[in-house]
């Protein structure tokens, strides 16, 4: 426990940490987004973030695999350690970073190229494969989110003609075709009606077994049949980390009990 957060975690749950984030301060040029943040996310497990629009939810995503460098003006002060290393040091290659912890957003965002290339694309850049390797890398990661069946006999067609939980579920192939070891997705099923949440739920279910994934969502019952353990946030603030079932169920913090059950956010 630390600074009042609440996150111990039963024994049979304590699985080892891909990523631990102490002490983390985020800014956008004056203005604090995040404040002495202290989490971790254990390895290949679901840990859902919560809380209402604006307490830091996706800036904490963008934390963890430095999206935040790309903008002036943002900085980020305490540690992530991942592999042994803070990968919030200067030093850190963000390319290898990037993918090795991925990212899929809220909305699809395909590359406007082929089925094929929207994979192959990303491999390239970490890999040098033969075309048969690249086709067997390509076939894998779409039969892993359920998509080769219907796209197999047009992997050269354009990538944006897909419905948009086609593209989600392409995104996140894409997103896993370079073997990362986490998976970062911001609220990923925002954007898609129930049938295509309900197909990436149960995919998130299956890479679990592989990755570990931070998952951002607004959505409750998604937070409950997704995640294994579910942070709450507020105001730039961790409140209170737990296992799902206990969030859910006993929450010990009057902020988390009144917002899960609906009371403000
Ligand atoms: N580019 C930016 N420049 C300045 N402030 C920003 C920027 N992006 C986010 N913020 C601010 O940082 C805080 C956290 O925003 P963030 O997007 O992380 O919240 P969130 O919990 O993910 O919200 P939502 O659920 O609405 O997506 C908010 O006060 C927001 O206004």
């Amino acid at each position: 426990m630390r600074d009042g957060v609440m996150q111990d975690v039963p024994a049979a749950d304590a699985a080892a940490p891909a990523l631990s984030v102490r002490g983390l301060d985020f800014w956008y040029g004056a203005h604090r987004a995040l404040r002495d943040i202290t989490l971790d996310f254990p390895a290949r497990r679901v840990t859902g973030m919560i809380g209402p629009s604006g307490c830091g939810k996706s800036t904490l995503l963008r934390v963890l695999n430095r999206m935040y460098d790309l903008y002036p003006g943002q900085r980020a002060t305490g540690e992530v350690t991942f592999d042994g290393r803070n990968i919030l040091s200067p030093e850190m290659d963000l390319n290898v970073l990037r993918s090795r912890i991925g990212m899929v957003f809220q909305k699809p965002t395909p590359f406007p190229m082929s089925i094929y290339e929207n994979i192959a694309f990303g491999v390239r850049l970490h890999e040098t494969l033969g075309r048969p390797e690249m086709d067997a890398r390509v076939e894998d990661v779409l039969r892993r989110v359920a998509l080769w069946g219907e796209v197999k006999d047009r992997l050269g067609t354009s990538a944006t003609a897909l419905s948009g939980g086609q593209q989600q579920r392409l995104c996140i192939a894409r997103t896993i075709a370079t073997r990362p070891e986490v998976i970062l997705l911001d609220e990923p099923t925002s954007a898609l009606d129930p049938i295509s949440t309900a197909r990436i739920e149960e995919l998130l279910d299956e890479l679990k077994a592989e990755f570990t994934i931070a998952i951002v969502t607004h959505n409750m019952q998604q937070a409950a049949r997704c995640a294994d353990r579910v942070a709450f946030f507020y105001l730039g603030e961790l409140v209170e980390v737990d296992n799902a079932d206990r969030m859910f169920t006993a929450p010990r913090e009057r902020r988390t009990q009144d917002y899960i059950t609906g009371r403000f956010g």
